[in-house]
């Protein structure tokens, strides 16, 4: 069974991260690697860490030519029940970014809270991120900063205008101690959950080892994805459109009763 312990529970409440038990099959590992490959031919043009929205098959409208192996990895029951662990009964799928560093000259993700340009209100999500290869201090794996994000609050962000980074905002020196920063290493097929709020980044990959993982953006549906915000303004480095973004409700009903769950889907 995926779904998370109490103890697992307990820790991603205080440090604001978790490494659940559960992983994928490997068969299943294998066949999201393929699709990713796949993915990587459909998208020639687009720097592989920067693969946003890659489950809204074909031409995604934010510059990817997506697939939907990956809509279907996100809602596959066992990781909705996993999420469901931290967000409750009622659960929406609103994002995907593949986040695949290849070997050599894997970009680097400066820190960061992932709040910052995200139009939900109240802020909420969860992301779970799935390595599709081993991740490790060696290949620039994730880092976090537990416990960054019991205050609940977002950090100033700078821009910086480099192109050799995953995002373009970094946190504003000052407001964390890296030294406190743990590496999250995953075997291929485990995964990592982590909070909206929580401080995170990850090292240039400059191994011979690619290192991807699939980001999925879960919310609870309490809270509303407002199409009528736009904190992005081109600011994040990634090209995003909210406002034609889909929404899936993966479990249980809409409790806010505001979400818009037609937007964005071809009919
Ligand atoms: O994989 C990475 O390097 C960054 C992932 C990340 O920032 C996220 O999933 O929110
Ligand atoms: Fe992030």
């Amino acid at each position: 069974m995926a779904q998370l312990t109490a103890d697992e529970l307990t820790s991603y409440r205080n440090e604001g991260w978790v490494r659940p038990a559960y992983r994928l099959p490997h068969d299943r590992t294998t066949f999201m690697r393929e699709a990713l490959d796949e993915l990587i031919r459909r998208n020639p043009g687009v720097r592989p860490e920067k693969l946003v929205s890659a489950h809204i098959e074909g031409d995604n409208g934010e510059g990817v030519h997506g697939s939907a192996a990956f809509l279907e990895l996100a809602r596959d029951p066992a990781l909705v029940e996993l999420v469901s662990g931290v967000l409750g009964d009622d659960v929406i799928l609103w994002g995907c970014h593949v986040f695949c560093k290849p070997a050599g000259d894997g970009y680097e993700t400066p820190w960061h809270q992932d709040g910052h340009y995200w139009p939900i209100r109240p802020l909420a999500t969860c992301t779970v991120w799935v390595a599709l290869e081993d991740s490790d201090a060696g290949n620039g794996c994730l880092r976090v900063i537990p416990g960054s994000h019991k205050e609940r609050r977002l950090h100033d962000h700078l821009h910086e205008d480099r192109t050799d980074l995953t995002l373009a905002q970094r946190l504003a020196p000052g407001t964390f101690d890296e030294d406190t920063a743990a590496d999250v290493e995953l075997a291929a097929g485990q995964m990592s959950l982590h909070d909206v709020y929580m401080i995170h980044g990850a090292r240039a990959n400059t191994s011979n080892r690619r290192r991807t993982g699939v980001a999925l953006r879960y919310m609870p549906s309490t809270s509303v994805f407002d199409r009528s915000l736009r904190p992005v303004d081109g600011k994040s480095g990634v090209p995003v459109d909210f406002a034609r973004r889909p929404l899936w409700l993966v479990r249980g009903v809409d409790r806010s009763g505001c979400n818009d769950f037609s937007a964005g889907h071809r009919r």
